[in-house]
């Protein structure tokens, strides 16, 4: 009987805590979910965080450093991989826009999972990949990204958003690429150039490229000139010749109407379109990794 105490002790507080869990469950009332409006485009952009100091520090080559936009397409082919109802990505210096067709019903729209799952995606995989796009630079400190969540409820305001951000991409490339010729080829003070460039047009710009370091702006890259367009293409392998599914990276201009009329697929919210790329040796390295072919193998799986 000395034990009584004891035991009675145990079962009140077993019962107890039992009690303070369902005394306290009520704090999930406070939650609250958004769901996106129906029938919508679905944009998520997400962009770096401080980028400008990330890539000092990383010494990024000015003003486009190839391997770190590489790397971003990487990071958003793996995103688009995982989320089939992403139709078209596009991508510029530290950001990336996912624009999700208007019928997802991904999540139920819950805007925080959307958001979320798509921002951490993106980030792990940059920095999972990091190292095979900048090989011995090593990682100084974890790179972060912001996310946002903008719908359209038109066509035509989804293709004018996409307009103003590859358009953003041209006049900051076009400003970029004359302000470091300036600074790097002519010895000119950052300040300086800011200076020569204050007030100037884009043909200024392309007049002092021309004539001061013979740069013709047109010949430039187009991954430069105009970002990264992912797609989701269904591809024939070019060694077994199966149809197979890929993302495939286009440097285009996606404000002309010919883009929309080659890529019918994408305003009918329809994920994936045939793509004829006869040109096997021209197949970008993002194909070429989902395919599981590097460049010798190719070649000699053509051989044969
Ligand atoms: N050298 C170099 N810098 C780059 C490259 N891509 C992006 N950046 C840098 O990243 C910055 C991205 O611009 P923002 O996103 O407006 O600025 P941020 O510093 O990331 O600041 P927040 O986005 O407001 O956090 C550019 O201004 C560049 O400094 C690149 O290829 N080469
Ligand atoms: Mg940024
Ligand atoms: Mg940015």
């Amino acid at each position: 009987m000395r034990y009584f105490p004891l035991i009675t002790n145990i079962i009140r507080n077993i019962s107890s805590s039992l009690m303070a869990k369902s005394k306290f469950e009520y704090v999930k009332q406070y939650e609250t979910e958004e769901k996106l409006l129906p029938n919508c485009w679905i944009v998520v952009r997400i962009d770096g965080k401080g980028f400008h100091k990330f890539s000092c520090k990383h010494t990024f080559t000015k003003p486009n450093d190839t391997r770190a936009l590489h790397l971003m397409n990487k990071a958003a082919a793996t995103v688009m991989q995982e989320y089939k109802d992403i139709v078209l990505s596009y991508g510029v210096s530290d950001e990336y826009s996912f624009i999700l067709r208007k019928e997802t019903a991904l999540y139920n729209r819950r805007k925080d999972k959307l958001m979320t799952y798509l921002n951490s995606l993106f980030t792990s995989s940059y920095v999972y990949f990091w190292k095979d796009y900048f090989h011995d630079v090593k990682l100084k400190y974890p790179p972060s990204f912001d996310s946002r969540v903008v719908l359209y409820p038109s066509n035509e305001e989804l293709r004018d958003y996409l307009n103003w951000r590859q358009a953003d991409c041209h006049i900051n490339n076009l400003y970029n690429t004359t302000f470091w010729a300036l600074v790097l080829k002519s010895g000119l003070t950052n300040i300086e150039a800011e200076q020569k460039l204050s007030g100037t047009v884009s043909s200024d710009k392309n007049e002092i490229l021309l004539s001061e370091f013979g740069i013709n702006y047109n010949n430039e890259p187009e991954l430069f000139k105009k970002g990264t367009i992912l797609l989701r293409k269904k591809i024939k392998h070019p060694v077994h010749e199966k149809q197979r599914h890929v993302i495939y990276p286009f440097h285009e201009d996606l404000i002309q109407d010919s883009f929309w009329k080659k890529n019918t697929n994408i305003l009918k919210g329809e994920v994936s379109q045939d793509y004829d790329c006869s040109e096997v040796d021209k197949l970008p390295e993002l194909v070429m990794q989902q395919l599981h072919l590097n460049n010798a193998l190719l070649k000699e799986d053509v051989k044969e």
